[in-house]
């Protein structure tokens, strides 16, 4: 329901300066009132829009008083939600926030869901779908970059761009509603020729945002970089080295690592999240074939892996059977241990991987080889994060991929000679999956599933 009001805890629940409890909603300001006993014996029912009062939350069923605050009031609809909005600003202990909270919800207002804050202001109108996705990106951004592509979808980049492909495509519609209302008129081949080209031009404008997506996808997400090698090689003194901080354990025993280890690092302003894994070995310890097999299911979803090779020893069974395990993935091989004298057929190594990058982890030579192989890799003929609309949500790169389909089917069925009003069966199909991008036109179900993978709060 829309028009309850809704409360919630919006900052992070811990010990902090303070904490905010926000209500938004027609009675948010009637609810506060309830509960709020200004200090200087003010009503805040008089107050001003984007105005603070002094006071203490009290229980009205006690008289108990929970808290000292400050209460903020932004009245409907210059606000987040586009609703009236009370902000509770407490002491940021995890108790009094909650308590307030608490007495804020027995005078009636609803907890919130998650993202139900950022949902209605989409639902009233003040963002997009697209634009309610950069909140959370915004949140969740782990480098500059990131953050800088979030807050530029944020402010509508990204939708500003889908409206216009939008309008183009609603003109190419119109112009054969135009034709068809004149069905003896032979269809002109200069205007036939006018709609394919500019058809063309909206496929080449959405190819260009297709392909770009891969970039995006890893700013927004995160390249997953695995790490994998047979037992012993140095994998978690590389991922030590990556992170500058003793994050595993490192000995000489091979097996060493178990566990899956998932860090993020930040290289050149690309979002890494680094997985170191266990000596992938036939094994009989238990414990260490879980971790293998957790090691094997990792490498599966990487994006990239940094296949691990120790060269002062000879290619072993172990290497080879990893070498058929990582085939068709994103590899670069590291030669690790090039301190020793080197015993590996290096030569074989770089027959078999377009990227090879030699190391010696112990030493700390290579590292910054590594890095470099990692970020040259991901943008290998591609764009960075700078001044781009890059699209960085695999939904609305799936939307801009059918989209296409369907306009080069359209682009097929005029040039088949086909009456045009088929072609315009599938340029409205694309029409309606570029609004999906900016939930112009979206189904209730795809709507709710974004904003469940919100914050509470938020
Ligand atoms: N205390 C607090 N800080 C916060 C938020 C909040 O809700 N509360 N925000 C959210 O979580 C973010 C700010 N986002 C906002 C987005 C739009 C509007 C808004 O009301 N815009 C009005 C213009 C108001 C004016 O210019 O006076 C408008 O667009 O009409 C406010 C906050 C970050 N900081
Ligand atoms: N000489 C030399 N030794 C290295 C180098 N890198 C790592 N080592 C040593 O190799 C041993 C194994 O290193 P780890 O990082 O634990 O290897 P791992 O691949 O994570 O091993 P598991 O977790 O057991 O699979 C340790 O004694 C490291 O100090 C290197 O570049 N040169
Ligand atoms: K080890
Ligand atoms: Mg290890």
């Amino acid at each position: 329901m829309l028009n309850d009001t809704i409360a919630a805890i919006s900052t992070a629940i811990g010990e902090g300066g303070i904490g905010i409890v926000r209500l938004s909603g027609d009675k948010s300001l009637e609810i506060a009132s309830k509960v709020f006993k200004s200090a200087k014996g003010k009503d805040i029912k008089e107050m001003r829009s984007y105005s603070m009062a002094y006071g203490y939350i009290v229980d009205p069923e006690t008289n108990e008083i929970i808290d000292e605050v400050i209460l903020s009031y932004m009245k409907a609809p210059n606000t987040y939600t586009r609703e009236d909005i009370v902000e509770i600003n407490c002491h940021g202990g995890v108790l009094a926030v909650k308590k307030v909270l608490s007495v804020v919800l027995k005078s009636g207002a609803r907890l919130a869901e998650p993202g139900e804050f950022t949902k209605r202001a989409f639902l009233n109108g003040r963002i997009d779908l697209s634009q309610a996705e950069a909140v959370i990106d915004l949140i969740r951004a782990k480098t500059d970059d990131s953050l800088n592509l979030a807050v530029n979808q944020l402010k509508g980049k990204l939708s500003q761009k889908i409206n216009s492909l939008m309008d183009k495509l609603l003109g190419c519609l119109a112009h054969i509603e135009a034709t068809v209302d004149f069905p003896e008129d032979d269809v002109d081949e200069l205007v036939v020729n006018k709609l394919v080209s500019d058809l063309q031009f909206i496929v080449s404008e959405i190819d260009y945002l297709i392909k770009n997506a891969e970039s995006g996808k890893i700013f927004r997400e995160g390249l997953r970089t695995t790490i994998v090698g047979k037992p012993n090689v140095g994998k978690s003194s590389l991922l030590n080295a990556l992170l500058e901080e003793k994050r595993a354990i490192v000995t000489d025993i091979p097996g060493t690592t178990r566990d899956v280890i998932e860090e993020y690092i930040n290289i050149d302003g690309v979002p890494i999240v680094l997985v170191d894994t266990a000596g992938i070995r036939k094994t009989d310890d238990i414990v260490e074939n879980i971790g293998v097999e957790k090691s094997k299911e990792y490498l599966q979803n990487a994006d990239l892996i940094l296949f691990m090779l120790d060269a002062s020893r000879p290619l072993e069974k172990e290497d080879e059977e990893i070498i058929d395990l990582i085939k068709g993935k994103n590899v670069i091989a590291i030669l690790n241990k090039m301190d020793l004298p080197t015993a590996i057929d290096v030569d074989y190594v770089k027959g078999r991987f377009k990227h090879v990058v030699n190391a010696s982890v112990k030493k700390e030579h290579g590292i910054d080889e590594i890095k470099k192989a990692i970020v040259d890799l991901v943008f290998e003929g591609r764009v960075s994060s700078k001044n781009e609309i890059l699209v960085t949500n695999v939904r609305h790169k799936d939307a801009l991929v059918k989209a296409k389909e369907s306009i080069v089917k359209g682009i097929e069925t005029i040039k088949s000679g086909l009456p045009l009003d088929l072609a315009s069966v599938e340029l409205k199909d694309s029409y309606l999956k570029l609004g999906e991008i900016t939930g112009n036109i979206v189904a209730e179900d795809i709507i709710d599933r974004i904003f469940c993978d919100f914050c509470i709060g938020k």
